[in-house]
């Protein structure tokens, strides 16, 4: 078997170039218009790395240059992996590489399997057209490991090979099946030390076979835009077919396949040829392909409509029973008699006699579409819709959009002008359950089916239909995390219908590309709320969003969790709204930015979250800068775990009193800003100018040194707080007691370590009459109930306000339940009392339920049902 004979048999026109099928392999080579795809490595790394991606022809020769047995090709239908094959074998017998090898055998399973029914390995090798001269025989067997021998389309045995269920051979002069001289030789009982390389579809066939595994994926955008050049010969007019295809369909994963941009520029031609509009949805590029095959035969109406229906028979066939291909028996069943030549348009036919000859869809695609085109021309009564998408459940993906397309008259009446009139009972059955089933998903908050309804949408382009199904409580939310591309697309055509809609929520998307964040800009912009928490947002992505939220109508932007860093933010600053920063790796670079934005006047930020970010004292005075100045409008401002200390709060007291600040809340929990941090906070909480009226110094280390100062301060007439924080700090006794004297703001003192003491002096304070204060929280101080007794006599007093009191985990024990269920009793004024993880037993639980309930005002014969009622137990 010499070079030349390889060359001559590969690159011999077999077949011709169609529509759907592809320009033939060998006119790709021949022609130079051979474009190497690449492998699938890039969707571990991320669709936005395509710069040095690993071509599909280097990942072969590597792992053929390290692999001594198999190496399996895997790649969807059109992915190129016979013309990769095929251009491989070439360039070797043109002595471009593999020379380690000194033959090399390339067979189609689907040719073979439709030739033999069983033939031994010098049968394969001699007989084979274009193969070998029966004297290089002994040689080749001899030499094992300078053979390699290629198979491509495996996809094409219907069996596994597993070769545990072979009787594998190890004679090459034995025959045997096809499917077990494949196994023999994969499995290495044949041929020892000879190379395979196999190409198949992603099916189970190879499951069980050891080797190097290359995923093809095809032709990203620098592909299909090589691919349109060299198609087009008018550069303008490639560039103009591209954008249009890449706008309407590129989104879609059938877009990496080779043989759809083969299809897509063919239609595209035709139309710009004839003056035609371009499709603008993948349901309409489909008709358009239809109509162009159906116009290529010279048929009347009914045997368009014949023809059609035949084609649908197999797409239902193949999809319902997962055949890939059919015997020319069933083919005669489905009534493709008649049409005898007209069937290659549609069909990789594999064999050359005609009663072993199989058929394959060229594209699932177009099988699906058959399916649904052949489904509304139907004129018989269907039994139902649901009964449909039962029978094909997961298997047929886009069976549902394309019948949502052409349950659209517009969308539908190019066919029909050809096929005649579709029936309207099968139109109007779909059309119900259309309209009945995306209400109940919508409802339900399923995200596939959720997603697969915007896709519907899409495809049947009616903004009134998307207005009648998409209705209110819908638009609340019609997003979930990890949307695909076309995902993206389908929900930016519903919310441009829609106008506007609550949020847009994008929670746990792994992360949003350039390319998502590109599509989704005008959701981005109509949505009031934009929830991108966990998140991980590419830096490409960014000027997309920065752009929508300049623009439309966001009020609030959660990016938590986004790992977003400083120069990520840098580039999402200007157009900032009301924000949750949690934890997104910013640093006091991004203070210099936030400070630039809130000084612009155009700022709309009133609340923002930079809580966990190590902004530290530098950041903070940064940001303090902001806050003097008049177009300042932030009123509310967390900055929890923020590396802060008493170093930033001398700035921060400076700019609540500068007159221009509008804050009303500042939270500094979990900081050390300490003691002497608060005495400068104390300072602007009795300036006049200061608004603030909430402060959280939980867990800041404060001590009681400061409590003379806030005392003073609270007590001051200028102060407008109402909610303090000092939960988690060690006050001492002596600062608790003194704070104790408070007058009414909302007191929180969890986990202050204080004493009974202090809580006498609570009790007295709050039946003082002086006393205001509507809420207490003093949880986690375990004064048990000694202690807590003096609260108790104070709930029960007249004077007391208190509406809320927490004392979760203060060592409540049974022995207090009287007096805590008297104190509830009398209190006019209690609402809410918080008793979590204390020592209370089963004993005290009637005690309560009676008081509870007594407090809720039911009846005394309520208690009676309850005894009968299994559920509740006391
Ligand atoms: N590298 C390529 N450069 C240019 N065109 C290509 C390339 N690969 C494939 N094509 C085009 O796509 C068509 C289909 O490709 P090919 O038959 O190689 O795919 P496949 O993965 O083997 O498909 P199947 O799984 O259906 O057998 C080819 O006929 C050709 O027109």
């Amino acid at each position: 078997m010499d070079e030349d004979t390889v060359l001559a048999h590969i690159l011999k026109p077999k077949g011709m170039s169609t529509l759907l099928g592809g320009e033939l392999p060998a006119s790709v080579i021949n022609n130079c218009k051979y474009i190497s795809p690449l492998t699938d490595e890039v969707q571990v790394r991320g669709r936005n790395e395509e710069d040095n991606l690993p071509s599909l022809d280097n990942a072969i020769l590597t792992a053929l240059s390290k692999e001594k047995r198999n190496v399996i090709l895997s790649g969807p239908e059109g992915s190129g992996k016979t013309t990769a094959l095929e251009k491989l074998v070439v360039d070797w017998a043109k002595g471009e590489h593999l020379q380690n090898f000194y033959y090399v055998f390339h067979f189609r399973f689907g040719e073979l399997n439709s030739l033999y029914e069983t033939l031994s390995l010098e049968k394969l090798m001699l007989h084979h057209p274009g193969h070998m001269p029966p004297e290089s025989l002994p040689l080749v067997l001899k030499k094992p490991e300078d053979v390699l021998l290629v198979f491509d389309e495996m996809d094409q045995c219907k069996e596994s090979l597993d070769p545990s269920i072979h009787s594998l051979c190890s004679d090459p002069t034995q025959a045997t099946s096809l499917l077990c001289l494949v196994a023999s030789l994969l499995n290495g009982s044949l041929l020892k030390g000879a190379t395979c390389l196999v190409a198949t579809r992603p099916t189970g066939c190879l499951n069980f076979v050891s080797g190097t595994r290359v995923q093809v994926l095809g032709f990203l955008k620098p592909q299909r835009e090589a691919y349109f050049n060299g198609f087009f010969t008018d550069p303008a007019v490639a560039k103009k077919a591209l954008m249009h295809m890449e706008r309407t369909v590129g989104f879609y994963d059938i877009s990496t396949s080779p043989r759809f941009c083969w299809t897509v520029c063919s239609i595209y031609k035709s139309l710009m040829d004839a003056g035609a509009n371009l499709p603008e949805t993948l349901s309409q590029l489909y008709v358009d392909i239809l109509i162009h095959l159906i116009q290529m035969l010279s048929l009347n109406e009914n045997s368009r409509t014949e023809l059609v229906l035949a084609l649908g028979k197999m797409a239902s066939h193949c999809s319902l029973g997962q055949h890939l291909s059919c015997t020319k028996e069933e083919m005669d069943s489905f009534g493709f008699q008649r049409f005898p030549t007209s069937v290659s348009a549609y069909f990789q036919v594999y064999g050359d006699q005609s009663d072993r000859r199989v058929f394959s869809f060229h594209s699932q695609m177009m099988q699906q579409f058959l399916s649904a085109v052949s489904y509304f021309l139907d004129k018989s009564m269907s039994e139902g819709v649901e009964k449909m998408f039962k029978e094909h459940k997961g298997r047929a993906k886009f069976l549902y959009v394309f019948l949502s397309a052409l349950s659209e008259p517009n969308q539908r009446r190019p066919l029909e002008t050809l096929l005649g009139e579709l029936n309207p009972d099968r139109i109007t059955d779909f059309r119900c359950w259309f309209k009945s089933s995306p209400e109940m998903t919508l409802k339900r908050y399923y995200k596939e089916q959720l997603h697969h309804c915007l896709h519907m949408l899409h495809q049947a382009q009616n903004e009134s239909l998307v207005k009648d199904i998409i209705t209110h409580p819908a638009r609340m939310n019609l997003s979930y995390g990890d949307l695909s591309l076309q995902d993206c697309v389908a929900l930016n055509y519903v919310v441009k219908c829609l106008r506007e809609i609550e949020q847009l929520d994008l929670r746990g998307n792994r992360m949003l590309t350039k390319e998502q964040a590109e599509v989704l800009a005008p959701v981005m912009s109509l949505s009031h709320e934009i929830n991108l928490t966990n998140t991980s947002l590419l830096i490409e992505a960014s000027p997309h969003l920065a752009l929508a939220l300049s623009r439309g109508i966001t009020k609030h932007l959660s990016l938590s969790h986004t790992d977003l860093r400083d120069d990520n933010f840098k580039i999402l600053s200007p157009g900032l709204r009301d924000c949750n920063l949690r934890g997104c790796s910013l640093t006091e670079a991004s203070c210099e930015d936030l400070v630039s934005v809130l000084n612009s006047g155009a700022s709309h930020l009133c609340v923002l979250v930079m809580s966990f970010n190590e902004i530290g004292d530098q950041g903070l005075i940064k940001l303090c800068k902001a806050l003097h100045s008049p177009h300042c409008k932030l009123q509310e401002l967390e900055l929890q775990g923020c590396k802060l200390t008493a170093a930033s709060m001398e700035a921060l007291s400076a700019a609540l009193c500068s007159g221009h600040s509008e804050l009303r809340k500042v939270n500094l929990m979990q900081n050390t800003v300490g003691s002497s941090g608060v005495e400068a906070l104390c300072r602007a909480l009795q300036h006049p100018l200061s608004k603030l009226q909430v402060l959280n110094v939980f867990d800041n280390e404060v001590t009681g040194e400061c409590c003379p100062h806030l005392m003073a301060a609270l007590m001051s007439e200028r102060c407008s707080l109402s909610e303090l924080d000092l939960s988690v700090n060690d006050l001492g006794q002596e600062g608790a007691l003194l704070l104790c004297k408070l007058p009414p703001f909302t007191n929180i003192l969890t986990r202050c370590e204080l004493t009974q003491l202090v809580f006498k002096e609570l009790g007295s304070v709050l039946s003082s009459g002086a006393s205001q204060l509507k809420t207490l929280t003093v949880g986690l101080n375990d004064v048990g109930d000694q202690g807590l007794k003096h609260l108790w006599d104070a709930v029960a007093h007249p004077h007391c306000r208190l509406e809320e009191l927490d004392v979760e985990m203060t060592g409540l024990t049974d022995a207090s339940v009287e007096d805590l269920c008297a104190a509830i009793r009398a209190s006019k004024t209690l609402k809410s009392l918080e008793l979590r993880n204390n020592l209370l037993t089963d004993a005290s639980v009637p005690a309560l339920v009676q008081v509870i309930l007594k407090y809720n005002e039911f009846s005394e014969d309520v208690f009676e049902k309850l005894d009968e009622c299994d559920k509740i137990r006391y």
